[in-house]
């Protein structure tokens, strides 16, 4: 005779995968879940699903290992799936527990119940599944874990109805998966090789070199042979020390401008990178006819749709221990540093140029930084050097409102200060995040900066001559008062001469001295994003 319940199987199963902290928003189709909430678990509320599914995922790639999020019902996934889709690309591993309507109710279409609760989700989680039975429920979800946190890594949803959790259950015993795989050892050979006889060889480092913690046998690399190292196109996580002499730069996200970038290489080995993340449409080949491709993922799908050169289905730490130890000290010339940006103009407005010169003179090297703030990337790319991996986190694939809580949980990850440069467009998406942040004294200091709509929108319409673009400026909204609305203490600056001793309150805060935000006004920035279109 069973004594245990689905709660107490799914509660020891937690603890057992170090997932004690638990992201959501409640309702009444979790509340069984809540019944006698342990003492040592935390929940951190979000005052929306998709902020609770931003904060999991700072937290999960803070910690480097799976975040739980509890959703409420159909409507908490539909709000939460902009953040899914974000969680998905980026291959952050998220076990989403739905609640759904007591099974005996479901076929009257009940207030609240999901339809089809598998399909909704999809096609932005690895697996989705709402279990038979109620007694299967802490096995799919020991299984829905153990998906999220195989290579390719990514959200795995579950839906659970709410009549589930006091049913009896067996609880599941720990299990460990190991999913690093090498790549055939002739298919390594053969890169080695060719890589001993190139002239010219360039990595290309995407977001899967922080996902497996490969930044240092990157480097090693690098190193060995002399390759200048790029950043893949709208990489959502640093994997490279961007002041090391062979680091050249991003790669811009249009066909030819990254062609042409990659033009001077004869070999090119693509590092967890998908290489072709495009934002707007170009023509053109996707390589010069002189570079040839080698790409090295854990994905075979993107192995197959990647549309030119060699690829090999591999983790990266196993298959660069083993290239790098098959290659000798070459006889070629690194490539030259990149040169480094003008000094901004300190007088006057505000401009990002000077913001984030300020920032990189006041930023510890070991800080984690934050962005959502896409008419100004590539002025903080170009500007701010990070040196650690996952030191700079962003959204990969474009949802917005990702930036905010990420820097939440990731905070909360290790309770070191985070530093979060969001625009004014991308704050509103997932402000009251901001609560979050004040109610469990997160680390985090923003810095907004507000130029007054959706720039990075108006540079695109600029770019191919669209000039007036409706809905695009934000006025009106005053930020700090917004932030100590809800209980983060704010400040803000609009002149170059105050910016400096804004910036050292602000970031000079303590890590146990909880979030603060910076409003800065800020002017003449972006201008036509990508340059102008050539098309
Ligand atoms: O292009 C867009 O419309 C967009 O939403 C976006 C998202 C992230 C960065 C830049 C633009």
């Amino acid at each position: 005779m069973t004594t245990t319940t689905v709660r107490d199987a799914v509660m020891r199963l937690l603890r057992d995968t170090g997932m004690t902290t638990v992201f959501g928003n409640p309702g009444s189709t979790e509340l069984r879940m809540f019944r006698d909430w342990p003492d040592d678990f935390t929940y951190v509320l979000g005052l929306q699903e998709s902020v609770a599914v931003g904060m999991a995922a700072g937290h999960a790639l803070g910690t480097r290992s799976a975040a739980f999020v509890s959703l409420h019902s159909a409507g908490g996934v539909g709000h939460a799936l902009g953040a899914v889709f974000n969680a998905f690309r980026d291959r952050v591993p998220l076990v989403i527990v739905a609640g759904q309507q007591a099974r005996s109710l479901i076929q009257l279409r009940p207030f609240l119940g999901a339809d089809e609760p598998a399909v909704f989700p999809r096609p932005y989680v690895k697996s989705a599944r709402q279990p038979e039975r109620a007694e299967d429920v802490p096995a799919a979800l020991a299984e829905a874990y153990r998906i999220a946190m195989t290579h390719p890594r990514g959200p795995v949803f579950v839906s659970v109805p709410e009549d589930d959790w006091d049913r009896p259950a067996e609880p599941v015993a720990p299990r460990t998966v190991h999913s690093a795989f090498t790549a055939d050892p002739d298919a390594l050979a053969a890169l080695a090789g060719r890589l001993a006889d190139c002239a010219r060889p360039a990595l290309v480092v995407g977001p899967g070199v922080d996902d497996e913690d490969a930044l240092e046998p990157v480097r090693a690399l690098a190193e060995r042979i002399r390759a200048g190292v790029w950043i893949s196109p709208l990489s959502g996580r640093s994997g490279f020390p961007e002041s090391h002499p062979l680091f050249q730069g991003f790669l811009p996200p249009v066909a030819r401008q990254l062609a042409a970038r990659l033009a001077p290489y004869d070999v090119v080995v693509a590092l967890g990178a998908p290489v072709f993340t495009y934002h707007v449409a170009d023509e053109g080949p996707p390589l010069a006819p002189g570079t040839e491709l080698f790409h090295l993922d854990c994905d075979p799908g993107q192995a197959a749709w990647l549309p030119t050169g060699t690829s090999l289905v591999t983790t990266l730490r196993p298959a660069l221990a083993r290239l790098t130890g098959l290659l000798k000290e070459p006889d070629r010339d690194p490539p030259p540093p990149r040169p480094a940006p003008v000094p901004a103009r300190a007088r006057g407005h505000i401009t990002p140029e000077l913001f984030f010169d300020l920032l990189r003179a006041r930023l510890p090297h070991d800080r984690v930084l934050v962005e959502e703030a896409p008419s100004h990337r590539d002025t903080l790319h170009a500007r701010v050097p990070v040196q650690l991996s996952g030191g700079f986190l962003t959204t990969g694939s474009g949802a917005l409102g990702w930036g905010l809580p990420l820097a939440v949980g990731r905070a909360l990850a290790d309770r070191r200060r985070v530093v979060c440069v969001v625009g004014d467009g991308s704050a509103l998406y997932s402000v009251q995040a901001l609560w979050s942040a004040a109610r469990h004294t997160a680390p985090v200091t923003y810095v907004l900066l507000d130029n007054g709509g959706y720039a990075a929108v108006r540079a695109l319409g600029c770019r191919i001559g669209i000039t007036s673009i409706p809905g695009t400026d934000i006025t009106g909204i005053d930020f700090a008062a917004l932030a100590e609305s809800f209980g983060c203490p704010a400040a803000r600056a609009e002149h170059a001469g105050e910016l400096p001793a804004a910036l050292d309150h602000a970031l000079g805060r303590g890590d146990d001295a909880g979030p603060f935000l910076l409003h800065l006004r800020v002017t003449g920035s972006a201008g036509t994003l990508y340059g102008p279109w050539a098309g």
